[in-house]
């Protein structure tokens, strides 16, 4: 084991003093707050991705983003060497870490992650100084350099190396991560970023080679949020031009980051972002968050002169497309190769009740539900040969298993399906949800369907739901088990949800959670048609407020 300067760690940490108000934990994807608030935070994670790294002997990384959040919020995201997040069994380190109130308890609590550990088969692993680093990435928050600056302080006071990956994606972050680490390692992150364009677009080329153009000409309209994925976007708009693909790209950075932009918003709010122009019919256009690792489509239907309605192709469609268009190529495959292959679709809570109904019913594909956080999802879908999921919001991937791959690299001369499906798992970003592969992803296969966008969006129509959030005293004392779908805490709320869920007709359905990245309990329902969803939402909002502490406006 390295030898640990702990009178160092103690005097870099006292330049970091947490905040005395503020008790960060890590949330549903790290941890996030007004960035005002977050030295202390940054400074620990640096130490903590750092121990991360030394007990492994290989290089982790740390992005810096409150992705949908608003802009004076930031964040942090920690990446494990294969490109993965965070295990989970390591949260409860990185909270307590982030809590600690003195230096000597930030000393405390490093030495017991190193010297216990927490997990006790990474204790062994020798470490490797030298080829070893953290790398870091970051969006474009005003926020980011002191940030970062705090960042470096911790890995330095591990005397970890660190590499200064600049403006990049969440999902760029986790793939150069990825590569950084493999066989194969580039020579500079730079490199690491050049490959992941050249993997996800070559295989984009290659699996609509020789098709038409689509019938509206190709073009995209694409809302980045005022992100980081503008930065990346427009420099990959020509090359993929020649491939049929015509990005326009709005909200580059000439508005305020998320504000009435973004994913996030055009999913919760329903309506075109700002900045964007008055759309025709079935235009394609589709909006990725702050970072870039959620991506929505939408769309406009019906005739300006009696009033356009705004289509969203959200999370749902895009796993639904995607897993019907996997199991199509699977069914191609010969007995050999492709006879026992298990496909699973991983959705939470918030996936529509359609498109559960749809996977389960129409592709018989099995449905699995976790809790809200791709962590829980990605986790699940690792136990099926093709993992496809998807949040309703639009963060997901699919995940195919390596057994999988081997057998379609055997069979790819011979059989087009297997190439497909290679080519596949290479447009996907299998890291992590990424928008950018997404956009790839969905326009190559509408491309190869020859489908338009009402036709996809036609594969089941949504039930009309409705979400809302409201702010409670403290959140925690709302607890949650069977995927979130049920409250246990406070006692009581839950037969209150479930009298007035039996008031609407069979097939409706609401429930309640804590927010896992802002301060807001969120309050989700479905039914038979808006106005009831809307109402039974706004209740069931009321109910919350009532019996877990409300502040603030009543639902
Ligand atoms: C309902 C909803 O959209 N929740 C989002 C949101 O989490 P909350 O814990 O609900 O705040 O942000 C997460 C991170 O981006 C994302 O994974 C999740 O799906
Ligand atoms: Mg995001």
């Amino acid at each position: 084991m390295t030898n640990i300067d702990y009178v160092k760690v103690f005097e870099s940490s006292s330049a970091f003093p947490r905040p005395s108000s503020f008790c960060p934990s890590y949330g549903t994807a790290g941890f996030r707050a007004d960035a005002s608030l977050l030295l202390s935070t940054l400074f620990r994670c640096g130490l903590l991705v750092a121990a991360r790294s030394l007990l492994l002997g290989k290089s982790c990384g740390l992005m810096i983003t409150a992705s949908h959040n608003q802009v004076s919020d930031n964040g942090v995201k920690l990446i494990e060497p294969d490109g993965s997040m965070l295990p989970q069994d390591w949260e409860p380190a990185a909270t307590a870490l982030a809590q600690c109130s003195t230096d000597q308890e930030v000393v405390d609590s490093l030495r017991s992650i190193l010297t216990t550990g927490v997990s006790a088969s990474t204790l062994n692993t020798p470490s490797c100084e030298g080829i070893l680093s953290v790398l870091f990435g970051y969006d474009n928050r005003p926020s980011a350099p002191d940030l970062l600056k705090a960042a470096v302080a911790g890995v330095a006071a591990l005397g970890v190396q660190h590499q200064d990956v600049g403006f990049v994606t969440t999902p760029m972050m986790h793939f150069v991560v990825h590569q950084w680490n493999s066989p194969c390692r580039p020579a500079s992150t730079h490199e690491a970023q050049e490959t992941y364009f050249e993997t996800l677009i070559g295989a984009f080329e290659q699996l609509v080679e020789g098709l038409p153009r689509p019938p509206d000409g190709g073009q995209l309209l694409i809302d980045c949020a005022n992100g980081v994925g503008a930065h990346h976007l427009v420099k990959v708009q020509q090359r993929l031009w020649s491939a049929g693909l015509q990005m326009v790209l709005f909200n580059t950075g000439d508005g305020q980051l998320n504000m009435e932009c973004g994913a996030d918003h055009v999913q919760k709010e329903r309506v075109a972002p700002t900045g964007f122009p008055e759309l025709k019919p079935y235009s394609r256009c589709c909006s990725v968050d702050g970072d870039a690792d959620r991506l929505v489509y939408f769309t406009v239907a019906g005739s300006t002169s009696e009033g356009t309605t705004m289509l969203l192709l959200d999370g749902d469609k895009i796993a639904s497309l995607t897993a019907a268009f996997i199991k199509d190529l699977l069914k191609q495959l010969p007995d050999s190769v492709g006879s026992d292959i298990k496909v699973g679709v991983i959705q939470t809570a918030y996936a529509n009740g359609a498109s559960t109904s749809y996977v389960k019913e129409q592709l018989l594909l099995s449905v699995e539900c976790t809790p809200t956080g791709v962590k829980y999802l990605h986790q699940a879908a690792h136990s099926y040969d093709v993992g496809v999921y998807w949040e309703a919001n639009g963060h997901g991937t699919v995940l195919f298993s390596a057994e999988l791959l081997r057998r379609l690299e055997k069979a790819e001369r011979v059989c087009s399906a297997a190439k497909d499906l290679l080519l596949l798992s290479k447009v996907i970003n299998q890291t992590v949800g990424d928008a950018f592969s997404g956009i790839l992803l969905v326009e190559a296969v509408l491309r190869r369907k020859a489908w338009s966008l009402s036709q996809w969006d036609g594969l089941y129509q949504d039930m009309p739901s409705r979400q809302i959030k409201l702010k409670v005293a403290d959140r925690a004392l709302i607890t949650v088990e069977d995927a979130e779908r049920k409250c246990v805490t406070p006692a009581g709320l839950q037969k209150d949800i479930d009298a007035l869920i039996s008031e609407y007709p069979a097939g409706s359905r609401a429930f309640v959670r804590p927010s896992g990245t802002e301060d807001a309990v969120r309050v989700y329902s479905e039914a038979p048609t808006q106005e009831q969803a809307n109402d039974l939402a706004c209740r069931v909002g009321k109910a919350v407020y009532l019996q877990a502490g409300g502040v603030g406006p009543m639902p």
